[in-house]
């Protein structure tokens, strides 16, 4: 048996035991000014109040049920594209780039969107072979990239005969000066391989078109929990 196929039943066995762990329970995600949101389990709930024992140290915190999150079961944990989730909440989609954030993945789907966090740190995700594996590949073909976008960008116009625009938005420092560059890197690699197979400028297969990109800062994200949430 290859060793692919056995990780692959290492982790389908370690989804079915936390599966199982987890319908035991109802499972939610509290907000907690430190930390964002933290886990726990509802053990009683009664007059819109719910008494929820903290998974981490198994203290109990009394809160109003709406600010209560239902948490996803854990074969969602990781999910390319956050539209995947069953639960499409806050917490959710932070613990889910959280999670894939501490395993390397900056990039993650947000339906037609991509999530980008700034790593503050050089990964090796920009070479030359991996602008080669996105190249003329669908966007579920290969995990989340600023480099998908590009293509589809490129792709878009080449079938469209349109100019195409990328809106890169986030608050200052979020990495939208970084991203543009990756966004460039990846055009400038493939139209210059494309040019080169050209005979002549007049079959270059995007004459007239552009791709705009547009920037935009915005304020950070809402993150810390409300005060009035904690008993
Ligand atoms: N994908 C990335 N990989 C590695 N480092 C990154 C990445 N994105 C951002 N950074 C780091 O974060 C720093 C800030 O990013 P960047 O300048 O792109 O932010 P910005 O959103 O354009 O900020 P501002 O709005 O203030 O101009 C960069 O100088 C770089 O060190």
């Amino acid at each position: 048996m290859s060793t692919p196929r056995m990780s692959q039943n290492a982790e389908a066995a370690r989804v079915a035991a936390l599966q199982a762990e987890f319908n035991e329970k109802k499972w939610v995600w509290v907000p907690d000014e430190r930390d964002g949101y933290l886990a726990g389990w509802v053990a009683k709930e009664e007059n819109e109040v719910g008494e929820v024992v903290m998974a981490a140290g198994g203290d109990i915190r009394r809160l109003p049920l709406y600010a209560l999150s239902k948490m996803n079961p854990p074969k969602f944990d990781r999910v390319e594209d956050i539209a995947d989730l069953t639960f499409l909440n806050e917490a959710s989609v932070v613990h889910n780039l959280r999670l894939r954030y501490g395993s390397g993945a900056i990039y993650t789907y947000s339906g037609l969107f991509l999530v980008a966090i700034n790593p503050y740190q050089s990964l090796p995700l920009y070479s030359d072979s991996i602008i080669q594996q996105y190249r003329s590949r669908r966007r579920d073909e290969n995990p989340p990239h600023i480099f998908a976008i590009a293509e589809r960008a490129w792709v878009n116009m080449g079938e469209e005969r349109e100019n195409q625009s990328i809106l890169i938005t986030g608050e200052s420092g979020a990495g939208k000066t970084e991203s543009t560059k990756k966004v460039i890197q990846y055009l400038a690699a493939i139209a210059a391989d494309a040019h080169s197979h050209t005979p002549s400028p007049s079959h270059f297969p995007h004459p007239v078109a552009f791709i705009i990109i547009f920037f935009r800062r915005h304020h950070a994200i809402y993150w810390p929990a409300r005060k009035e949430f904690h008993s």
